[in-house]
């Protein structure tokens, strides 16, 4: 048997008895009896870990139990071989407690992501597998020690091109999104293993991996920070419903399942329904930072200047708190700087304070729970709250919205007279009840909820495709990673909301987290070269800092441009290997969806599901996904964050034209134009928007419909 084919069956060997291990693990584990803990609060706790190790501890047999192995440099003075480790998606150990094979998150496994040449960092070769459904089919030994590397006539270099890692970039897509953990990067592996405590933003063009170092991201912290994580929680938000469903299995996949991931209207959902949508402008003011100004004046606007005498009677006695006093109170409170409620609650307790002081002086001696007793009694309720009356986040927006002199008073000099005119309701609802809220006015409730009561923090966010938010969102988060951090993915050139950041400083500010800091990510693993190179055009006007990702794929890809109908080019592409996207402008899906029944294609439409009667969860809960079918039907104001192997854009002038401005508009067609993995064909009937330079329509046409074809 040649040296490499016993070195493969050696490997088989080891990954056989690997997975008989892990059964066995988990054979142990599911003996262990929750209910042996000493009482129910540990039960339940118990129980809870158990089942969650039970799940880390399945075996998918499709899925590698590793893929990659550091055999660390031996140690000065020894003779044999330095100690070995195996990196997987789990830890898996022998009966001894040895491990066989090393979480791709402990500390243990970081060379494997980063040593290089240059910084060895302690170890001397790294081992990369190939899998074919689970069954280990290659692998590929490179070295890192300097002789051996001089010997290859590389001992400078930064690393070798890896096949096997080539595979796993330029593989065909189908279905939705996987993990990278066999592949990540050095550059990338730096920010998924940043100190929890660090905010950063990740700024990069198309197809850097952002969403995937994200994730990664959060896969490590939920490991390196366990407890914390679990009870405090981490929290994914993405840019809408599909992308979340197409992203979901990525954390599962690397024994993950503790991390909500919700769209933004999702984690403000709880204040009331989304029941309408309003005109870009109006949104925009909405979502503007100014607004929190605005509201907390509209808030604290409540508190009233006492007048009168607090008078309690009790028992023979009645006890008087002088209206000077309450003041005194009001304004002591008020300084603190507490939440609205907190403050209605102090003031009740002040008051009640100054009736025990005058009581204790009579020689009675009265204990904390007097004091308790006294705070909740009618005329101390009564007085506190004529002074400091309870605020309702839908009463109050209702009266900002309705009441032209209320809304007057709380934006004077933060907001002009025009913008308040935009702001309040020409034929306001009767009731809070009946108004038709919009997804800015449940981020406004969000804002008023938390200056009311402090909103709960979970441990840490990661935020996809950030830039589209508006202020006041990014302060909804932030305020949700109040005691915890924040990891920032997005691209200012992928911006298409009115509201839309241009600048990550700022979005750092709205986020509470002046101190964060922005990385980058350059290497594009999606699109390939010919087809950046025709998305970049768009960037001078979009983007003009901003530079075009370098493609690492070595296929250049293929482009075609052409006004051939969409039913002649459709077949051409239905045919190939991988996944295919059609991106049409959102009100050109009814048409085109005739057009692909009546050639007969089979199709899912992303984000139809997120129109169906029935309760979200359910359609969530349902297996099958539109990322599983063959051919999805992408409405372009849903393409962003998804990829395909072969994409086919039709009508980009009709994209363009659907966004409230040019810019917009051009920053739209720049993310449908990087969906493609393979394969791109830009269909269009009319004229190319001229920053993509292509010339006039009848140049891009050729007699066979495909001028440009490389
Ligand atoms: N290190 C890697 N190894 C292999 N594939 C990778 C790697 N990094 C990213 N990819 C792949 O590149 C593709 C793009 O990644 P991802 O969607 O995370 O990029 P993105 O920067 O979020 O893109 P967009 O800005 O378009 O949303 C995915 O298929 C991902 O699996």
């Amino acid at each position: 048997m040649p040296a490499d084919e016993s070195e493969l069956a050696q490997e088989r060997e080891f990954l056989a008895e690997a997975r008989s291990q892990l059964g066995r693990m988990r054979d142990r584990v599911a003996a262990l009896d929750g209910q042996s803990a000493g009482n129910w609060v540990s039960a339940e706790i118990l129980e809870a870990t158990l089942a969650r190790r039970m799940e880390q501890l399945t075996d998918d047999p499709d899925i590698p139990l590793f893929f990659g192995r550091i055999d660390l440099a031996p140690e000065a003075g020894t003779a044999g071989p330095g100690e070995t480790f195996h990196i997987g998606r789990r830890h898996v150990s022998d009966p001894d407690g040895e491990p066989m094979v090393v979480d791709w998150r402990a500390p243990v496994s970081t060379p494997f992501y980063r040593a290089t040449p240059k910084e060895p960092m302690g170890i001397a070769a790294r081992r990369r597998y190939g899998f074919a459904r689970g069954r280990l089919t290659a692998f590929e030994d490179e070295s890192l020690t300097r002789a051996d590397r001089a010997l290859d006539g590389d001992g400078d270099g930064d690393g070798a091109r890896s096949e096997i890692l080539e595979a796993e970039i330029e593989r065909p897509r189908t279905g939705p999104m996987r993990d990278i953990v066999a592949t990540i990067q050095p550059e990338q592996d730096v920010i998924v293993r940043m100190p929890l405590e660090r905010t950063l933003v990740v700024q990069g063009a198309p197809g850097t991996g952002k969403t995937a170092v994200g994730l990664h991201r959060a896969a490590y912290l939920l490991y390196a920070h366990r407890d914390q994580l679990t009870r405090r929680g981490v929290l994914v938000v993405g840019p809408n419903k599909s992308f979340l469903r197409y992203i979901r299995d990525v954390l599962p996949a690397l024994g993950e399942i503790h991390a909500r991931q919700a769209t933004i209207e999702e984690i403000v959902g709880d204040h009331a329904p989304v029941r309408a949508t309003e005109p870009a402008d109006v949104a925009t003011l909405k979502g503007d930072g100014r607004m929190a100004a605005v509201l907390r004046r509209a808030v604290w606007s409540h508190i009233g200047t006492p007048q009168d005498t607090l008078v309690l009677p009790r028992g023979s006695f009645r006890w008087r708190v002088p209206a000077y006093e309450a003041r005194e109170a009001v304004e002591q409170i008020i300084a603190r700087d507490v939440r609205y409620a907190l403050g209605a609650a102090q003031l009740r307790h002040a008051l009640a304070h100054r009736v025990l002081v005058q009581i204790e002086e009579t020689g009675d001696a009265l204990d904390d729970r007097a004091w308790d007793v006294l705070a909740r009694t009618k005329p101390v309720r009564d007085y506190a709250a004529a002074v400091w009356p309870a605020v309702e986040p839908r009463r109050l927006l209702f009266r900002l919205f309705s009441d032209r002199q209320f809304l007057a008073e709380c934006a004077e000099g933060i907001l002009s007279d025009a913008e308040q005119l935009l702001l309040a309701w020409h034929r306001p609802p009767r009731t809070p009840g009946s108004a038709r809220w919009t997804t800015a006015d449940l981020v406004l409730l969000d804002e008023i909820a938390d200056l009311l009561d402090r909103t709960e923090s979970v441990a840490h966010i990661v935020v996809d495709e950030a830039q589209d938010l508006s202020a006041m969102m990014l302060r909804s988060l932030g305020r949700r990673a109040a005691t915890g951090s924040l990891t920032v993915l997005g691209d200012l050139a992928q911006a298409t909301t009115p509201w839309a950041s241009s600048d990550w400083s700022d979005v750092l500010d709205h986020l509470a987290k002046p101190d964060g800091h922005v990385e980058q990510l350059t290497a594009g693993f999606r699109v390939p070269a010919d087809v950046i190179e025709l998305a970049a055009r768009l960037l001078p006007s979009i983007a003009p800092g901003l530079e075009p990702p370098t493609a690492v794929r070595r296929a250049r890809g293929r482009l075609r441009i052409t006004a051939a109908p969409l039913g002649d080019v459709l077949p051409g592409v239905t045919g190939l290997e991988g996944s295919v996207g059609l991106i049409v402008p959102d009100a050109a899906l009814p048409h085109v969806r005739t057009t692909l029944t009546a050639v007969g294609l089979t199709f899912a439409v992303v984000g139809e599901r997120d129109d169906a009667p029935g309760p979200d969860d359910a359609a969530d809960e349902d297996d099958a996904s539109e990322f599983d079918a063959h051919l999805d039907l992408v409405p372009a104001s849903l393409a962003k964050g998804l990829e395909f192997d072969h994409v086919v854009l039709h009508d980009p002038a009709g994209i363009v034209a659907a966004e409230p401005n040019h810019a917009t508009g051009l920053r739209r067609l720049y993310v449908c134009l990087t969906r493609a993995v393979t394969s791109l064909v830009v269909r269009h009937d009319d004229d190319l928007p001229p920053e993509l330079g292509i010339g006039h329509r009848d140049e891009t046409l050729s007699e066979a419909g495909a001028a440009t074809t490389r």
